[in-house]
């Protein structure tokens, strides 16, 4: 484990969901272990969502790594990224001035990028449209990006989802190889190629998330939260990650880097907790369930009761608790937002407003999520828009204290 996550986290088994209080709470965490720590203990239950300290036995001395564990370590590895670019940019710039590039390569890379941004236009619309806001070499990495994402979901939920195997992952992989080295495919990968040269952006997260979609391949169940962290990781929480080192963090920010990157990685989670809370029925029809199957057990419920998608109290108070655990992880989320550059507050913002209100949607429906899709209207829609330009105004002030250097 890494040094610097002195830390173990053994989720309380059958209290799931004080448990699941902990992976949005992981600076928290780590701030109330380093004081266990210092006191002798070095292992934790969660009981009610109150950190109680058991001292460690032998029994327990290589516990299996939780997902939030494995997740915090790619945080961590993407914080101190941006540290070690930053020193390196200087050198960067004076290479770049060195080879100025031909003409032509320059306006190859112009058209692939405004490509991006068309098919952000298309199929992002409110996104796109805060992304105007950003400087343009910030808007065209995140296109870019958004691009690389769009294609990689495609491999598994788009036309030609069914002829997709484990191998044309990996040669998708590859392919992701070969574009951060240089040399890129075509000419969305040649826009990406950039932006990765450019900004202190690596490479795990897009490995995350192509891993997501060989999960999807093999799985249709989730023994536990734990297991859907890790899938919600690897298929939203990763766009997190891969977003900030272009959307920038605001100079004036004194959070700590970790801290803005797990703000981000919450709100991909969150917004992956909506959309499968949104499409329980959808994704039932497929056969698939992304639901934590012990808690359902513990709620009363089984696949079948899915499948046969009535409406029960069982079913309500189930959905309340997920819901509930959702919007934690948007309030995680939101202490981030202030951290970022100003022009690229106003599109996170929107985005993260609208998605939370799906919640609001479903709970409106009566949590009829089996036959009914839960959207937010136009009207709602427009209306989140000045509210979230006025939060992105009033954000600067940090939220997140620089943890204590020792
Ligand atoms: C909060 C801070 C510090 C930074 C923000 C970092 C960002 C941009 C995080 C956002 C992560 C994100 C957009 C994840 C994708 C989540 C998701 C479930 C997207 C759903 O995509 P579609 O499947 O196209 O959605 P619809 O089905 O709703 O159209």
């Amino acid at each position: 484990m890494s040094g610097v996550l002195p830390w173990v986290i053994c989720p309380k088994e059958n209290a799931s969901f004080a448990a699941t209080t902990s992976y949005s709470l992981v600076p928290k965490i780590r701030a109330q272990v380093r004081s266990h720590n210092s006191k002798g203990c070095s292992r934790l239950n969660f009981s009610s969502g109150v950190f109680a300290a058991a001292s460690l036995s032998s029994a327990v001395a290589n516990p299996p790594r939780s997902s939030v564990e494995k997740v915090y370590e790619v945080v961590l590895k993407q914080a101190a990224l941006v540290k070690e670019q930053k020193k390196e940019r200087a050198l960067d710039v004076r290479k770049e001035k060195g080879q100025t590039d031909s003409m032509t390569r320059g306006d190859l890379l112009n058209g692939a990028y405004n490509r991006c941004g068309e098919v952000c236009a298309e199929y992002a619309k409110t996104f796109y449209l805060g992304t105007l806001l950003m400087t343009p070499e910030r808007r065209r990495a995140v296109w870019a990006i958004y691009v690389w994402c769009r294609r990689t979901d495609e491999l598994v939920d788009g036309p030609n989802a069914s002829h997709i195997t484990p191998k044309a992952l990996d040669r998708w992989e590859q392919r992701l190889n070969e574009l951060f080295e240089g040399r890129p495919y075509d000419m969305y990968d040649a826009a990406l190629s950039n932006t990765v040269s450019k900004y202190p952006v690596d490479i795990q997260p897009f490995k995350d998330m192509i891993e997501g979609m060989r999960m999807d391949l093999k799985k249709s169940r989730y023994k536990d939260f734990d297991e859907l962290y890790l899938y919600c990781y690897y298929v939203a929480g990763t766009v997190g990650l891969m977003s900030v080192p272009v959307m920038g963090i605001a100079p004036e920010s004194k959070a700590s880097t970790e801290s803005v990157y797990n703000a981000a990685l919450a709100l991909g989670i969150a917004n992956q907790l909506t959309n499968i809370l949104r499409d329980v029925g959808e994704d039932a029809r497929r056969g698939r369930i992304y639901l934590p199957q012990d808690e359902l057990a513990q709620a009363g419920l089984s696949d079948e009761d899915i499948f046969n998608g009535k409406v029960t109290d069982k079913w309500r108070s189930f959905m309340k608790v997920q819901i509930k655990r959702a919007r934690m992880f948007f309030d995680e989320a939101e202490k981030g937002v202030a951290e970022l550059n100003d022009a690229s507050r106003w599109p996170v913002w929107a985005s993260l407003l609208l998605y939370k209100q799906i919640l609001d949607s479903i709970e409106a429906n009566d949590y009829d999520n089996f036959s009914k899709r839960a959207y937010v209207g136009k009207t709602k829609k427009f209306a989140s828009l000045p509210v979230a330009y006025g939060r992105a105004l009033m954000g600067g002030s940090s939220k997140f204290a620089k943890p204590a250097r020792s």
